[in-house]
């Protein structure tokens, strides 16, 4: 559907692009001709990617272990990516998220995903930003949020106010950055399944509905879908789309508002809840 070298010139850092969603975007970018900088934690799942996404595009594709929670980490990280040249594009992806009984969060918990998601992608996007101001050129960041942004969602508290805050950061720099030619954009998902997200939201049980009977169109979303949405924000195509987010997810928010999607949950008896957190990833 694009032309196929639609993002040649451009150098994209993906946070967390080693695996699910953002190893799709890595995919896709790569496939349309960009340069690539992928970062997580696990260095295992970033070389395998690696690895992989150079064998089916041809395309140079780095690696960077790197924890987003750790402020100089980051710094670091962007100076070494900016040594080799600057990027064009960041996307911040990467996050951590888990269903619990809000009153049983622990401090630790309730950091643990508003660290990586709120403070990560803000660390993220200085860190770019202050490189594009200093140099005088422009880039774009585009972060993946929910539309528990917007209406919040119980259960999966601590995410739903990180990526309300993150939303707010990208409006607000949208503005703030705007007149030095940084462009902000974020992304809604709906339901487009991954190992981690489904392990950690939504497992058995936690649904009175089906995954499709939750979406007017009937289906979850394939990766492919939200790769080319993202390929096209990132693209000279959508130069002058500013601060906006664009809910993909087959029609799912108008049709369940931030609720209906985990009355499943309201049912659990604490023991079910303690087996849960007991096979729960961390
Ligand atoms: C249904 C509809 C929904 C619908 C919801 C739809 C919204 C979708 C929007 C978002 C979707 C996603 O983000 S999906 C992405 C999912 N992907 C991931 O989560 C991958 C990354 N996740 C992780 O690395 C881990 O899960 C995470 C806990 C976040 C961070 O790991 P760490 O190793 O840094 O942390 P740990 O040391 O293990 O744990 C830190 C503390 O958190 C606690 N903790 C860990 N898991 C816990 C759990 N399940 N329940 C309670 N507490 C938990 C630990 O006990 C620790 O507290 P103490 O005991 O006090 O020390
Ligand atoms: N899948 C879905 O249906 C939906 C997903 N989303 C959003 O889409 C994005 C991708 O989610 P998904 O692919 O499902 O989940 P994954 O868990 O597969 O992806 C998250 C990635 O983030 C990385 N990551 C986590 N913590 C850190 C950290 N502290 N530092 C660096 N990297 C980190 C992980 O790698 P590592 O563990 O190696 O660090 C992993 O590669 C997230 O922003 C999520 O909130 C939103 C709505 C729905």
């Amino acid at each position: 559907m694009f032309v196929t070298d639609l993002l040649k010139t451009k150098k994209i850092l993906v946070t967390g692009g080693g695996s699910g969603l953002g190893k799709s975007f890595a995919a896709r970018l790569a496939e349309l001709g960009a340069e690539l900088v992928i970062c997580g934690r696990r260095a295992d799942v970033l070389e395998t990617t690696a690895e992989e996404l150079r064998r089916a595009s041809g395309a140079k594709v780095a690696t960077a272990i790197c924890d987003i929670r750790d402020a100089g980490a980051v710094d670091e990280m962007f100076s070494r990516i900016w040594s080799e040249g600057p990027l064009d594009a960041l996307i911040n992806n990467a996050a951590g998220n888990f269903i619990a009984r809000t009153e049983t969060l622990s401090p630790r918990a309730i950091d643990a995903v508003l660290d990586i998601v709120l403070h990560g992608s803000f660390y993220c996007s200085v860190a770019a930003g202050k490189r594009w101001i200093a140099e005088g050129r422009g880039g774009s960041i585009l972060s993946i949020v929910s539309s528990a942004a917007n209406s919040g969602r119980a259960f999966t508290v601590p995410s739903a106010a990180a990526k309300a805050g993150v939303l707010a950061m990208m409006k607000s720099l949208a503005v703030e950055w705007g007149p030095h030619g940084i462009r902000t954009v974020s992304v809604a998902p709906g339901l487009f399944p991954t190992k981690a997200a489904w392990s950690q939201l939504y497992p058995d049980g936690s649904k009175l509905l089906s995954e499709e009977m939750e979406v007017p169109l009937r289906r979850t979303g394939q990766h492919e879908e939200i790769a080319n949405l993202v390929a096209y924000l990132l693209s000279d195509g959508a130069s002058y789309i500013n601060g906006d987010c664009i809910t993909i997810d087959g029609g799912r928010d108008l049709q369940n508002g931030g609720g209906s999607g985990v009355m499943g949950l309201f049912s659990w008896t604490p023991e079910r809840w303690d087996a849960f957190r007991a096979n729960s990833r961390g």
